[in-house]
């Protein structure tokens, strides 16, 4: 297997247990793996050699929440909401009807596109989700095409009940054919609590269904207006519950007194004019955060992690460290990757070779120098990508 140095690292952000920063440093990678991390006085020789000649050095961006698996857009719909209108779940079926008429090599094709699109902005892991197919055969496509496109696969067939179908025998069909057929496809399951799509207790039952065929859980939660979503995720230990823009005291004794990761959506909050998600209230109650991207049609269509960095740090309080650890760390907690051989978030000995080089001296750029290309290089696995 073959070695490569990178050196000259002028900033070494390790996102690691200590959150250590490193100055001229060096990282050495090993097939797949990170090997030694130091000094670059003291760096062994690798086959190939890479002068970051002063750059930043951060692990790549994990981006846990994403919908990529979708056709059409939704310009109409958001040219309303910046006329006035408000966000509401019913947009998604559009988008299903878009999806569901599109053939699979094309479905395929647009995941791709989308995927190389967040590489060349430094995501290294993307988690995405079925949810526009919204019926059997469609969401068992859906998870198909989500675990050949992206890292991680969620299915989400809970995301609106379709018009003129009875909600129970909708949360049927998902809780029994329908968890079938995309089980072989997909690790994780999600639900869209929310008034206008699933109650809390439609929610429990597909969360506990999803369970029981031994899914990771995760739950778009509280992004509307106050509710369950929340405090519905700790109960059931979902690894994250995702959106919260609307939290009580008592969502926030729930997430802080649990184990549930709190992944805030800058992007969507912005494009549907919604409240920020109060990341700096959740981070200084203790509560782990991450930060994704959200890409999908209807309400945050990016997948740019540096603008999702820039928003937390610029007005949601965040510092640079504590953005670029939610981004990065966080994302990999609240996807279960964060530790152990192959772990994925941070930069240390053992974990995987996902690292992003800025083309600037320090992550404080990311923020400082808003929606600029500052991306010089990304490794994926040791393989450069970008
Ligand atoms: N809120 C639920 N689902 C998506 C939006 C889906 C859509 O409108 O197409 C979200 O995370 O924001
Ligand atoms: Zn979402």
């Amino acid at each position: 297997m073959s070695t490569t140095l990178i050196t000259r690292i002028g900033e070494l952000m390790t996102v690691d247990d200590e959150q250590r920063v490193l100055r001229d440093a060096a990282v050495v990678i090993d097939g797949d793996r990170i090997a030694w991390i130091g000094a670059a006085s003291d760096a062994p020789a690798a086959d190939e050699r890479v002068d970051a000649a002063g750059r930043a050095l951060l692990p790549g961006w994990v981006d846990s929440h994403t919908h990529l698996v979708f056709d059409g857009d939704r310009t109409a719909e958001f040219e309303a909401r910046m006329a006035g209108q408000s966000y509401a779940a019913g947009g998604i079926a559009v988008t299903r009807d878009a999806t569901r008429a599109a053939s699979d090599e094309r479905l395929a094709a647009l995941v791709a596109a989308r995927v190389r699109e967040a590489r060349a902005q430094g995501t290294t892991w993307i988690e995405t989700k079925t949810g526009y197919g919204l019926d059997t055969p469609s969401e068992q496509r859906g998870a198909r095409i989500a675990a050949d496109g992206a890292d991680d696969a969620t299915f989400l067939g809970a995301h609106l009940v379709p018009a003129g179908v009875d909600p129970d025998d909708y949360v049927r069909e998902v809780c029994g054919p329908m968890l079938d057929a995309v089980r072989p496809f997909v690790s994780w399951a999600d639900v869209f609590c929310e008034r206008g799509a699933f109650t809390p207790e439609q929610s429990r039952e597909v969360l506990l269904a999803s369970r029981a065929a031994g899914l990771g859980l995760r739950v778009h939660g509280n992004q509307l207006g106050h509710g369950e979503g929340i405090r519905l995720a700790v109960e059931v230990g979902a690894a994250s519950v995702d959106h919260c823009n609307f939290v009580s005291d008592a969502d926030l004794d729930a997430l802080a007194g649990g184990s549930t990761v709190a992944t805030v959506l800058p992007a969507c909050d912005l494009s549907t004019r919604a409240p920020l998600a109060p990341a700096r209230r959740l981070l200084d109650a203790g509560v782990e955060v991450a930060i994704a991207s959200n890409c999908n049609p209807g309400t945050s269509y990016t997948s740019s992690m540096p603008f999702c960095v820039a928003t937390a740090v610029l007005q949601m309080g965040l510092s640079v460290a504590e953005a670029v650890r939610a981004a990065t760390r966080g994302g990999a907690i609240a996807l279960g990757r964060a530790t152990g051989e192959g772990a994925i978030g941070s930069i240390a000995v053992g974990h995987r070779a996902d690292l992003h080089l800025l083309d600037a001296p320090s992550a404080t750029h990311v923020a400082y120098r808003p929606g600029m290309p500052l991306t010089a290089g990304v490794w994926k696995g040791g393989r450069r990508v970008v």
